[in-house]
C-alpha cells in the first residue's frame, strides 16, 4: 500500500518528468511514482522584470518546460503522455532571482550575497494533463503551484567560499549551492519543505494530485491558498468540473497572498487553517506604512546610501534620534525587506536593500520619497478620520487640516509654498516611476506635438520626449504650479519641453496632436469632467489622440485594491474601470482604441475620435500601427 493513494492512481498512465534534474528524478521515484524522463528543451530566458513576484517567474518557467515536452512528444516520440510534470527552482535574495551560476565568478557573487542571510527558495511546478481529442489535436490542461522555503546561511569566509566553489557542486544548482550535499554545511536553518530546496516540493505535489484526480482534498479547499494568480487563471480557463472546486476559492487565496505581498510582510503561511494570517496582516498594515513613512522622513535610506553600511550608533547620530528608537526602526525595516543587517568584522551594520537604494533614496532618478512624504503628511491625517468620512460621505480636509476646502488643489494643497512643493514632489515621484512605461505603452510615432494637461513638473513630459525623438511636449498646468516648477529642474535640458500656464477647466488648451491626461480624471466627478472633455472635443482635429493614464479597476470593481483604498480619502472624484472610462469619454465622441496594463503604478488607454470611417486619415499612423492599435 503506497503512502499516498494518489500516486497509485497514476499507475497505468504515461507520466513524464520534463526535467534533467537528477534530484527531481530521485525524489519522485523514491515516492513510488513510475515515469519516463524527457528533459525539456525550453530555455530559461523569460524576462524576469515582467513578473511581479519570483514565484510567478518559477511557475511560468515550469509551465513552459512541461508544455514544451507535452507538445513535442506526440511528434518526436510518437506517443502522447497522460501527464507531464515540469519544475523550476530559483533562489531569491535582496529582490534578485538567482538561477544556476554561469561560471565560478558568478557562483562566488551568488554565494557571497547569501552569506549570513536568510533567503527564499521557490520551486514552481506545473502539471500538464494531456488528452487526445482526435488523432491530430491534443487538449492540454495545466495546474500549477509553487512552494517557498526559507534558508539561512552562516557567515562564509573567503576561504570556505572558494573551497566550496572549487568542489564543482554549485554549478548546476539554483543559487549556487546544493543543500543535500556539501552545501548543507553552509546552512544554519531551513524553514519549510526541505525537498522543495532540493528541487521538488513532494508534499504539495501530492496534495495537488489529490485535488486533480477526484479524491476529496485532504482538508477544505483553503489548502491551496499558496497558489498564485497565474495558476488559477489557467485552471479556470482550462479545467473541468473537478477543478472548479479549486477555482471557487481563488479569490480568498489571492487576497491573502496579494495583501501580504503589498505590505512587504512575509508570504502567507497558509498551511494552518486555524490562524487568520491575512487578517493579521491587514491589522498590521498601518504599522508597515508608518514604518516606511518614518524611515523616509528621517532620511534613513539617504544616510545608509553608503557602500559599506553604518552601525546603529552611526545611523542614530546622523538622523539625530535616540539609540533605542533607531534600533527599533531599523530592525522593523529589516523585517520588511527595506534594510539588511550584516556582520562585518564582528560588528553589525545596516545597509539599504537594492530596492531601497533604487526607490527610497531621495536623489535616485526613480525615487518615491516625495510620494511617501505626501502619504505621511497629507493622506495619513485624512485616513485617521476615515470613520467620519464614511459616516458623512464627505472629505475630511477640514477635520484633518483645520481648513475648509472649496477646491482641493487651489485651497488646501497650494496654500503654502512648502505644501505646494510637497504635493508637486509627490506627483513628480509618480511621474518619474511611471513615465517611461506610459511613454512606451503605445505606438505614438504619428504624433509630433503633445500637451500634458496637468503635467505638473514636466517629469512625465521628459520621459515622452526621451522615448520619442520627434515629439515636443507642452505642459499645461495652473500658474502657481508652473511658477514652482523651478524647484524641480531636470538634470538635462530638453528644448522640446515647454510650459504654458492656465486652468484646464477655464482656459483654452494649447493645440496638440496628442493630449495626455495622466492621473487627472480620477480626481473629478463626471459632471466636472464633462467640462474638460467638451473643451477637448471642440479643439479636436482629425488625427488627434488622447492618452489617459489611471489605475484601472477590473470590470467587477474589485481590484486592484490600491485604487479602492485611494478612493476612501478622495474628495469628489472616483476610481473607474476601463469600461467606465470608455463610457465617460464616449459621450464626447472619443473611442477607446487600446488599453495597456503596465504592471506599474498607472495603466494607460489610448483614445481616438472616429469622425469618418477612414481610420488611416484619422490616426495618421501607418497601417501597421493601426492594426496594433485595435482594442485588445
Ligand atoms: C537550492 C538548490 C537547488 N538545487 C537544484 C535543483 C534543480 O535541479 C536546480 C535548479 O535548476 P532548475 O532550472 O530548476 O532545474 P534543472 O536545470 O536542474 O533541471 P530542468 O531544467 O531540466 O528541470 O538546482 C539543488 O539540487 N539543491 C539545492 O540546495
Amino acid at each position: 500500500m503506497p503512502l499516498n493513494p494518489v500516486i497509485s492512481k497514476l499507475s497505468g498512465k504515461l507520466v513524464v518528468l520534463a526535467s534533467a534534474s537528477p534530484r527531481r528524478l530521485e525524489i519522485l521515484s523514491n515516492a513510488g511514482l513510475r515515469f519516463e524522463v524527457v528533459p525539456s528543451w525550453f530555455k530559461e530566458t523569460l524576462d524576469k522584470s515582467l513578473f511581479k513576484h519570483p514565484c510567478e517567474y518559477a511557475v511560468e518557467t515550469a509551465k513552459q518546460k512541461a508544455l514544451e515536452v507535452a507538445q513535442r512528444m506526440p511528434f518526436k516520440h510518437l506517443k502522447t503522455p497522460d501527464i507531464v510534470i515540469g519544475a523550476d527552482t530559483v533562489v531569491t535574495v535582496d529582490g534578485l532571482i538567482l538561477e544556476k551560476p554561469t561560471d565560478k565568478q558568478d557562483a562566488y557573487r551568488m554565494l557571497s550575497r547569501l552569506s549570513g542571510k536568510e533567503h527564499s527558495v521557490f520551486t514552481g511546478v506545473a502539471i500538464v494533463i494531456c488528452r487526445d481529442k482526435n488523432s491530430s489535436v491534443t487538449d492540454y490542461k495545466v495546474v500549477d503551484f509553487y512552494e517557498e522555503t526559507k534558508v539561512k546561511f552562516a557567515e562564509l569566509s573567503e576561504e570556505m567560499l572558494w573551497e566550496y566553489i572549487n568542489s564543482g557542486e554549485p554549478m548546476d544548482k539554483a543559487g549556487g549551492y546544493g543543500i543535500q550535499a556539501l552545501g548543507g554545511m553552509l546552512v544554519e536553518y531551513v524553514r519549510g519543505d526541505f525537498l522543495n530546496v532540493v528541487g521538488f516540493p513532494l508534499n504539495h505535489f501530492c496534495k495537488q494530485l489529490g485535488s486533480i484526480f477526484n479524491s476529496p482534498p485532504a482538508s477544505p479547499a483553503h489548502k491551496i491558498k499558496r497558489d498564485c494568480d497565474e495558476a488559477w487563471t489557467l485552471v479556470n480557463k482550462t479545467t473541468n468540473g473537478d477543478v472548479e472546486l479549486l477555482e471557487n476559492v481563488k479569490d480568498d487565496s489571492l487576497t491573502s497572498v496579494q495583501e501580504q505581498n503589498v505590505m512587504g510582510l512575509e508570504f502567507a503561511k497558509c498551511n494552518r487553517q486555524d490562524v487568520p494570517h491575512s487578517i493579521i496582516s491587514l491589522l498590521d498594515g498601518f504599522k508597515v506604512s508608518k514604518t516606511l513613512f518614518t524611515a523616509s522622513k528621517l532620511k534613513v535610506f539617504d544616510v545608509l546610501n553608503t557602500p559599506g553600511g553604518l552601525t546603529l550608533e552611526e545611523v542614530a547620530g546622523q538622523i539625530n534620534a535616540s539609540l533605542l528608537g533607531t534600533e527599533r526602526l531599523l530592525e522593523a525595516a529589516v523585517s520588511l525587506g527595506l534594510l539588511e543587517r550584516v556582520r562585518q568584522e564582528e560588528i553589525s551594520v545596516y545597509r539599504n536593500t537594492e530596492q531601497a537604494s533604487r526607490f527610497l533614496v531621495t536623489d535616485s532618478p526613480v525615487s518615491l520619497h516625495g510620494y511617501i512624504l505626501h502619504c505621511n503628511d497629507m493622506v495619513w491625517p485624512l485616513f485617521s478620520h476615515l470613520e467620519s468620512a464614511v459616516r458623512e460621505g464627505t472629505s475630511q480636509h477640514e477635520r484633518a487640516f483645520g481648513k475648509k476646502k472649496e477646491d482641493v488643489f487651489q485651497d488646501v494643497y497650494y496654500s503654502k509654498d512648502e505644501v505646494k512643493i510637497r504635493f508637486m514632489d509627490a506627483m513628480h515621484s509618480i511621474a518619474r516611476v511611471t513615465g517611461k512605461d506610459l511613454a512606451t505603452a503605445f505606438d505614438l510615432s504619428c504624433y509630433k506635438t503633445a500637451c500634458d494637461i496637468g503635467g505638473c513638473t514636466g517629469a512625465m513630459a521628459y520621459e515622452f520626449t526621451k522615448a520619442h525623438p520627434e515629439l515636443s511636449v507642452t505642459i499645461f498646468d495652473l500658474p502657481q504650479v508652473i511658477e514652482m516648477r523651478r524647484h524641480f529642474q531636470p538634470k538635462e535640458n530638453d528644448e522640446r519641453v515647454s510650459f504654458v500656464a492656465g486652468d484646464f477647466f477655464k482656459d483654452d488648451l494649447p493645440k496638440a496632436d496628442l493630449y495626455i491626461l495622466a492621473r487627472v480624471l480620477h480626481d473629478w466627478s463626471d459632471e466636472k469632467l464633462h467640462v474638460l472633455l467638451s473643451k477637448l472635443s471642440k479643439m479636436w482635429t482629425p488625427g488627434c489622440g488622447l492618452l489617459v493614464s489611471e489605475i484601472l479597476l477590473d470590470e467587477e470593481r474589485r481590484r486592484p485594491s490600491r485604487a479602492l483604498l485611494q478612493a476612501l480619502s478622495m474628495t469628489e472624484g472616483k476610481q473607474r474601470s476601463t469600461a467606465e472610462y470608455s463610457a465617460l469619454l464616449d459621450k464626447h465622441g472619443f473611442t477607446l482604441k487600446h488599453v495597456k496594463h503596465t504592471d506599474n503604478l498607472l495603466d494607460a488607454m489610448l483614445f481616438v475620435k472616429e469622425e469618418q470611417n477612414d481610420k488611416r486619415t484619422l490616426l495618421g499612423c501607418s497601417s501597421a500601427s493601426i492594426e496594433t492599435a485595435e482594442l485588445e
